[in-house]
């Protein structure tokens, strides 16, 4: 198996040396799932970085998953927004939907001809009309290709999806918008555009998308290129992770990438073949009314909510921490927790975890205590540990336990103390089980005597296994 550790910053940078190729992510499952460190250049994505060089976390989504991660340091103005940290991933369409899809934007974006998606800039920098910037007899044309120029069979498919399924789970997700979609309850047509990339385009931005924010209420893009079609590829999105810079998300064909148009992201560049996605931009300012009030109506809303039925959704916490080897050698080379099947653990004894946030509230969890985590690491543990490592004497929590996705909460409260003590005289969990808990370690010489000046989201640790105090993890 592979090991996790997770580390500070400072000792990350010197783990960005080493031959970490893998990751694993945290999932609310019960299993954490395995990703790929892949080194990508992203356009404008400097920080932590070189010439836009990132280390990213690859994940494919292959079921309906919220990836929660880091939010940008916000300002200290800045609402805590937990949302701002979750990005969603879904199926939309089938594969023979997507496909046919697909067959159409290309046979209708080569007779009206592609443009690359830097240059027709709805990301970057907004016009008068928000951020679709419309076609103008002075502007140099630059005008992708619309949902509503495709067929009607494909203009059905789209819309068919982004009503009865898309904009149900928009709802949910995001209830802070609920006023708005009751208003204007559809995205403006013209913000239903195809894109295509494309490796063989002698300009940046025809084969990928610099770092940007949308700037809309919501965004979504969806896959509509079979992963065979091309390499590279994937949206990006910066995270202040120790061990990676961001995530890269590749999703299949027919699965949809839903976010805040706030969060920072970056089209991956395609190396080989061309991706196409379809993007969608709801502005929830009145400008998007679309006057489809036969299909968007309140009764039309009402009978789709009845027909929608709630959907598995898996949720990563990504924080999360670096597979390395313990003992030399690389992933698959072996190593002493390889051959013992246990895991090694990293952790750093001198740091007091806060309180654990409110399941649910990890994009901010906790704006108090929690909060006062500045440039901070997570630590994620995963791997078998023995009973009596699990049963080692420990600090009693004060807070309440989170909930632990997957069953039951993490034994003797989410906080258990100071980084050491697991709580001792908890009944030990099952092996199978993966339980978390908050770990927001404040470096005390990064904090001390200082007010946290952002509002940071807590870490998650995932322990999968048992539970085992982190004092005797630094050993
Ligand atoms: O290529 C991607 O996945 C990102 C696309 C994007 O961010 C956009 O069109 O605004
Ligand atoms: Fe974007």
């Amino acid at each position: 198996m592979q090991w996790l550790t997770g580390g500070l910053r400072g000792k990350s940078e010197q783990k960005k040396q080493s031959s970490c190729r893998e990751l694993r992510i945290a999932t609310s499952g019960s299993h954490s799932v395995r990703s790929n460190v892949e080194v990508l250049r992203v356009d404008g994505a400097g920080s932590f970085s070189q010439n836009g060089r990132v280390r990213a976390a690859v994940f494919v989504p292959t079921t309906s998953t919220t990836i929660q991660f880091h939010a940008e340091q916000q300002k200290k103005s800045a609402p805590c927004s937990g949302r701002a940290s979750s990005v969603h991933a879904l199926q939309m369409f089938s594969p023979e939907d997507t496909k046919t899809l697909l067959d159409d934007a290309k046979r209708i974006g080569s007779s009206i001809g592609w443009v690359d998606r830097g240059v027709s800039l709805p990301t970057q920098g907004a016009t008068p009309l928000g951020p679709f910037r419309e076609p103008s007899e002075s502007l140099p044309r630059a005008v992708h290709v619309l949902v509503q120029n495709l067929t009607k069979e494909s203009q059905d498919l789209v819309h068919r999806a982004i009503r009865e399924r898309l904009l149900p789970f928009a709802r949910r997700q995001y209830p802070h918008l609920t006023a708005a979609f009751d208003k204007q309850p559809y995205p403006r047509p013209g913000n239903l555009f195809i894109v295509r990339y494309s490796a063989a385009s002698q300009r940046p931005g025809g084969r990928g998308l610099k770092l940007h924010k949308d700037e809309t209420a919501l965004t979504f893009n969806l896959c509509l290129s079979h992963e065979e079609e091309f390499t590279g590829g994937g949206t990006y999105f910066p995270a202040a992770s120790s061990d990676v810079d961001g995530i890269l998300i590749r999703p299949k064909g027919g699965y949809c990438l839903v976010h805040d148009g706030n969060i920072k992201h970056a089209g991956n560049e395609v190396r080989s073949g061309d991706r196409f996605i379809l993007v969608g931009f709801y502005n929830a300012d009145g400008r998007d009314r679309a006057g489809e009030d036969e299909f968007f109506g309140p009764a039309a809303r009402e009978a789709q909510l009845r027909a929608q039925l709630p959907q598995p959704v898996q949720t990563i916490y990504f924080t999360t921490a670096v597979a390395s080897q313990r003992g030399g050698g690389g992933p698959g080379e072996g190593g002493a927790a390889e051959a013992n099947g246990e895991g090694a653990y990293r952790a750093d004894a001198e740091y007091a975890d806060p309180p654990p946030p409110a399941r649910g509230s990890v994009g901010c969890g906790g704006c108090g205590a929690a909060a006062a985590v500045l440039g901070l690491s997570a630590v994620a543990i995963q791997g078998p540990v023995s009973p009596k490592e699990a049963g080692a004497p420990g600090a009693s929590s004060s807070a309440g336990a989170a909930a632990a996705p997957g069953g039951g909460g993490p034994p003797g409260g989410a906080n258990a103390g100071a980084c050491g003590g697991g709580g001792g005289g908890r009944d030990e969990p099952p092996l199978s089980d993966t339980y978390w808990r908050s770990h927001s370690p404040p470096h005390k010489s990064q904090t001390r005597g200082s007010a946290p000046a952002t509002c940071m989201p807590t870490w998650m640790v995932v322990l999968q296994g048992r539970w085992r105090p982190a004092t005797a993890l630094a050993k």
